[in-house]
């Protein structure tokens, strides 16, 4: 089966062309909202134009999409017809950076082939396990009832994805333990079992780490004082979501940036390394208590596969728990799982790749065909 796995970003569109493990085509098209790529519509025509030269005459047999927010109703991939398209479109509000995407990336492909099989996959679905103490915030009740507000989690594939490799690595039935996804996203997931008992980020995406451009955790009290000092509620979501994280400490949201910065001695590039480390290091304490014991501390995506300085500034903040990095093992480049820590290392440090596309491609495939 072919499938077309589509990963829509804010302004940006990956895909990918899969046939089981063979990767067909695969590509990105960036800056959309700019004059080249007027919209999400225009981005699909360049992706039309380049998968039809890669597969020379056959077809395309399914779409999947990375679906952000999947509120409380999805807790697995479905097919996608109108009536769940618009119950996705709803939960825009929920996740602005990345829902409205996804859903013209549907719509897109609905109007340029109407009988293609699409399917959603949820960034949300594998945190549906957390159990309530771990979703709610302690706020009335009236607020989930009438709202939803509550901690819903994301990077729920990749977290799936990477648990299930570091269980592979360790020879274990299932995992246990705590997975840092660290991407332009970033988010850190309590998995007891192979199942998620609690997540960093909440009812959106922004709580929780120092991301690219994301805040990650505050006091709410700063968002009053912001409203009293004349921001509107526009200037919040610009400066949390857009202006924050490493961009609004060191000026980019780039980490090999902020990294040659640090080398080269800047004081604001060492100090978003240091408070975006010492916050996923606490995070990293509280889960090892939150799953009873963590087998191994795994790190994943853009920055946790290939920042092993990174690695070493949040594992070094880890001494209490026994953890010990073999530097030359860190300073490997590798695409493989691999083990990083010593053999000292209280419990094992892991680098698992992720690899969002593969699973969105296995899910689709398996919906399709109705397994
Ligand atoms: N070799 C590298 N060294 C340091 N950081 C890296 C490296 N390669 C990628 N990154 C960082 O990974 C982040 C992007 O991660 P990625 O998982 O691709 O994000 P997303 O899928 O959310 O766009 C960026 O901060 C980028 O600088
Ligand atoms: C949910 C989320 O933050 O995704 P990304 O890391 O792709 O921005
Ligand atoms: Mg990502």
């Amino acid at each position: 089966m072919i499938i077309l796995v589509i990963n829509s970003g804010s302004s940006s569109l990956k895909y990918q062309v899969r046939e089981g493990d063979d990767v067909l085509a695969e590509g990105l098209v960036e800056r959309i909202g700019e004059a080249e790529v007027p919209d999400h519509a225009a981005a699909l025509d360049r992706v039309d134009g380049e998968v039809a030269a890669a597969l020379d005459g056959r077809g395309i047999d399914a779409v999947g999409h990375r679906v952000v927010h999947g509120g409380e109703r999805f807790s697995e991939p479905v097919l996608i017809d109108n009536e769940i398209t618009r119950a996705i479109e709803r939960l825009n509000p929920l996740a602005p950076l990345h829902n409205p995407a996804a859903v013209t990336g549907i719509r897109a492909i609905t109007e340029k082939w109407p009988n293609m099989p699409q399917v959603a996959v949820f960034d949300t679905a594998f945190h549906r396990t957390l159990p309530e103490h771990a979703w709610r915030y302690a706020v009335p009740d009236e607020l989930y009832r009438k709202f939803g507000i509550r901690r819903y989690g994301f990077h729920g594939t990749s977290h799936a994805y990477v648990a299930r490799g570091a269980a592979e690595l360790l020879g274990a039935d299932s995992f246990t333990g705590v997975i840092a996804h660290l991407g332009n996203g970033a988010s850190i997931t309590a998995v007891r079992d192979g199942e998620s008992i609690d997540t960093s980020m909440g009812f959106t995406p922004l709580e929780g780490l120092v991301m690219g451009t994301r805040s990650g955790d505050i006091d709410p009290s700063i968002l009053l004082f912001l409203l009293r000092e004349g921001y509107s509620e526009k200037d919040l979501d610009t400066l949390l979501n857009r202006n924050s994280g490493l961009k609004g400490l060191a000026g980019t949201n780039d980490m090999r940036s902020v990294a040659e910065a640090a080398d080269a001695g800047e004081h604001r590039a060492k100090l978003a390394i240091e408070v975006a480390s010492y916050r996923l290091a606490k995070y990293v304490g509280g889960y090892h208590v939150a799953v009873g014991g963590a087998q191994a501390l795994v790190f994943t995506a853009g920055i946790g596969e290939n920042a092993p300085n990174f690695r070493t500034a949040v594992v070094s903040k880890l001494g209490a728990l026994g953890l010990e990095l073999d530097e030359e093992k860190n300073g490997e480049r590798s695409k493989q799982a691999r083990v990083i820590s010593t053999p000292a290392s209280a419990f094992p440090v892991l680098v698992v790749p992720t690899n969002e596309e593969a699973a969105i491609a296995e899910a689709t495939a398996a919906v399709v065909s109705g397994s």
